[in-house]
């Protein structure tokens, strides 16, 4: 397999059926994400950044084209693709260690066991729950319920569940965007730390410049739907870590704000208007 393909995606198109007909949402999507890469897919509301997601995730399939996952075509979800959502879907009756428990029982637990290996397992899995709410700093909410914690909190018992599922790829849909500023800050800075020490490949939809340039190393900017494509991939040439203090005056880091910002406000805007 080759690494710097671990995630390919070809000729894809999105259609959906709808009730006026035929909805183009994506066409001729092509991308290449390297084993370890962090790609953030920028674009302007309702462009088709979820429709993507959802793909890569296995949760929809593509009309036309094809995605594959270390060389494997994506026929459905998997363990080795996370996603983590802007409404961090917990379960408002378990604790956030019941939450995060539950992801890791889907992927690693077992019933086919004997009792004493079963026992051995539960310990195991219980491990790996503590270790992934201890990585963003939860192990102290462990007992709580989602409605006893705060927005931050939840999120994190969100990012916490699906890192525990070890999983290869880490799919993330815009989930700071409910977030108060200091916090979404905190969780990104938090983000930055896990996805250094984890090496995951992470694809993540935002709608916030800074925060895709502070967090990638790709940002692809998809044009306006309907029939959205990518408009433009952009290398983010900051060494890590970075330290988003540092970045505020790094001509390298203006630069690609800068760039993100003409094309979403000026040449993306430009085509909204020509549309209507
Ligand atoms: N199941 C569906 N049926 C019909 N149309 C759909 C479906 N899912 C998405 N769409 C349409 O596809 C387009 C892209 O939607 P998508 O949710 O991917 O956009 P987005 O870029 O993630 O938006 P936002 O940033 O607002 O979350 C939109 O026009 C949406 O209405």
């Amino acid at each position: 397999m080759n690494e710097s393909h671990y995630i390919q995606i070809e000729g894809v198109v999105q259609r959906f059926k709808t009730r006026q007909g035929e909805f183009e949402a994506l066409r001729q999507i092509d991308l290449r994400i390297a084993k370890g890469e962090f790609v953030a897919l920028i674009g302007h509301s309702g462009c088709g950044k979820s429709t993507l997601l959802n793909l890569i995730a296995g949760l929809t399939s593509p009309t036309e084209g094809l995605l594959l996952c270390a060389g494997r075509e994506i026929a459905g979800p998997g363990p080795e693709r996370a996603v983590v959502f802007q409404n961090h879907s917990l379960l408002p009756w378990l604790t956030c260690f019941e939450n995060v428990h539950l992801g890791v029982e889907r992927v690693f637990g077992s019933g086919s066991r004997s009792a004493g290996a079963k026992s051995e397992r539960k310990s195991e899995l219980a491990a790996r729950t503590h270790a992934a709410l201890e990585l963003v700093g939860l192990s102290h909410a462990a007992h709580k319920r989602p409605g006893e914690i705060s927005g931050g909190m939840k999120q994190r018992v969100g990012i916490a569940r699906a890192l525990a599922m070890e999983p290869k790829v880490l799919l993330l849909d815009e989930p700071f965007g409910a977030l108060d500023a200091l916090t979404r800050a905190k969780l990104q800075d938090e983000l930055l730390e896990i996805v250094a020490r984890t090496h995951s490949t992470v694809v993540m939809v935002t709608h916030d410049v800074d925060e895709a340039v502070l967090l990638a190393d790709r940002i692809v900017m998809l044009t306006n739907g309907p029939s959205a494509t990518i408009g433009e991939v952009l290398a983010v040439p900051l060494a890590r870590p970075r330290r988003r203090v540092e970045l505020s005056e790094n001509p390298n880091y203006l630069q690609c704000r800068k760039a993100v910002i003409d094309f979403l406000y000026t040449r993306q805007a430009h085509v909204e208007k020509e549309a209507a």
